[in-house]
């Protein structure tokens, strides 16, 4: 791997480059390609963009998935195996997305600290604050943290990046990131959904939420399909229509409808509507999808670079 600087375009190392770490390099790739191919970039894109890629993992296979994922794009692509201080040196913007037990061990390999200085850092660890990083950076010894080294900013995208749907929130930063690294976060990830910024004592909250949520949302799509299975709709297309009912509903919430008001609109009465509602109430779905976000929350704010163990045994 090569450890020297580019010179026009930036360098993006993404520290740990698993199922995250992809979703958010296909996205931003793919923005890249389009914004070649237009005469008239937008106006929010900031003056240096990345045009090189530098993905650190630990195995072979993992580097290998990598390159046949993102290998065909035209953004310049480096496989980085266990050379974690060499790809940061290279790097102008680094993307921490490991698990968040890793980090610890990441950050604080000899040279990192140097490696980082001066950089922007963005952070997608779940439970992890800024405070955090900057601490596993440190050693531990937070208190004399110099303001030479890098900018951290907390951000929970989530794995629809991958096609370009991720929602993500973004913390906002105390003090502010000097703009033209905040432009730049806004732009990578805008560029593979919706951002909204937030507080940073609401990123447990937006962790689950958002982080959680293509899970949470995945398992009501599986009982839809299911449901129309158990009524002789074969799976294939069970799946389908289930997703695109999400979909759909979605696309209506987005632009502004109430979901209550959807709700009302679909159940004519005396019609069937009203009565699978009823049967959803009667299982307290809501209640129990919004207990899932509350308990996620939690054991999201146990998920620290420290490595908390058994985060989700019974309380
Ligand atoms: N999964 C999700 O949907 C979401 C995850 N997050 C957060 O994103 C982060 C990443 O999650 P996810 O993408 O699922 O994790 P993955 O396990 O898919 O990816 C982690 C990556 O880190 C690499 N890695 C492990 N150890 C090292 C090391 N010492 N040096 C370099 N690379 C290393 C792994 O490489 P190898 O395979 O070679 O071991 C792997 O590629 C987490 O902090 C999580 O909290 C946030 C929102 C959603
Ligand atoms: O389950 C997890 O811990 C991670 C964080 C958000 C989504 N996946």
């Amino acid at each position: 791997m090569a450890a020297s600087k580019s010179s026009s375009g930036l360098t993006l190392t993404i520290l740990g480059c698993g199922t995250m770490g992809i979703a958010i390099s296909s996205g931003i790739m793919r923005a890249l390609e389009e914004l070649k191919n237009s005469s008239s970039p937008p106006a929010d894109t900031p003056p240096r963009l990345p045009n090189r890629i530098i993905a650190c993992v630990r195995r072979e296979e993992s580097g290998k998935k990598i390159q046949s994922v993102l290998g065909s794009y035209d953004t310049a692509l480096e496989i980085s195996i266990n050379e974690n201080v060499r790809a940061v040196e290279a790097a102008d913007v680094i993307l921490l997305g490991c698990k968040p037990y890793m980090a610890q061990s990441i950050l604080s390999e000899s040279g990192m600290r140097n490696a980082l200085r001066g950089k922007l850092l963005i952070s997608i660890l779940a439970g992890t604050p800024v405070e955090g990083v900057e601490t596993a950076i440190c050693g531990g010894s937070y208190g004399t943290y110099p303001t030479d080294l890098p900018h951290v900013v907390r951000v929970m995208p989530n794995t629809a990046g991958f096609v370009r749907e991720s929602m993500t929130v973004i913390a906002a930063s105390n003090p502010p990131l000097p703009e033209e690294w905040n432009k730049l976060v806004e732009w990578m990830f805008g560029r593979i959904g919706p951002v909204v910024t937030l507080l940073p004592h609401l990123m447990d909250a937006a962790t689950s939420l958002c982080g959680s949520g293509p899970a949470f949302a995945a398992l009501f799509m599986e009982g839809l399909a299911d449901g129309g299975v158990a009524m002789g709709i074969p799976r294939a297309e069970a799946q389908i229509m289930a997703a695109q009912v999400l979909k759909g509903t979605a696309g209506l919430v987005a632009a502004g409808e109430h979901p209550a008001v959807l709700r009302e609109k679909v159940s004519t009465p005396g019609g069937c509507t009203i009565g699978g509602l009823l049967v959803l109430e009667e299982g307290a779905v809501r209640g129990t999808v919004a207990k899932a976000v509350r308990e996620a929350t939690v054991v999201a704010s146990k998920l620290g670079v420290e490595g908390t163990k058994n985060v989700n045994a019974p309380r």
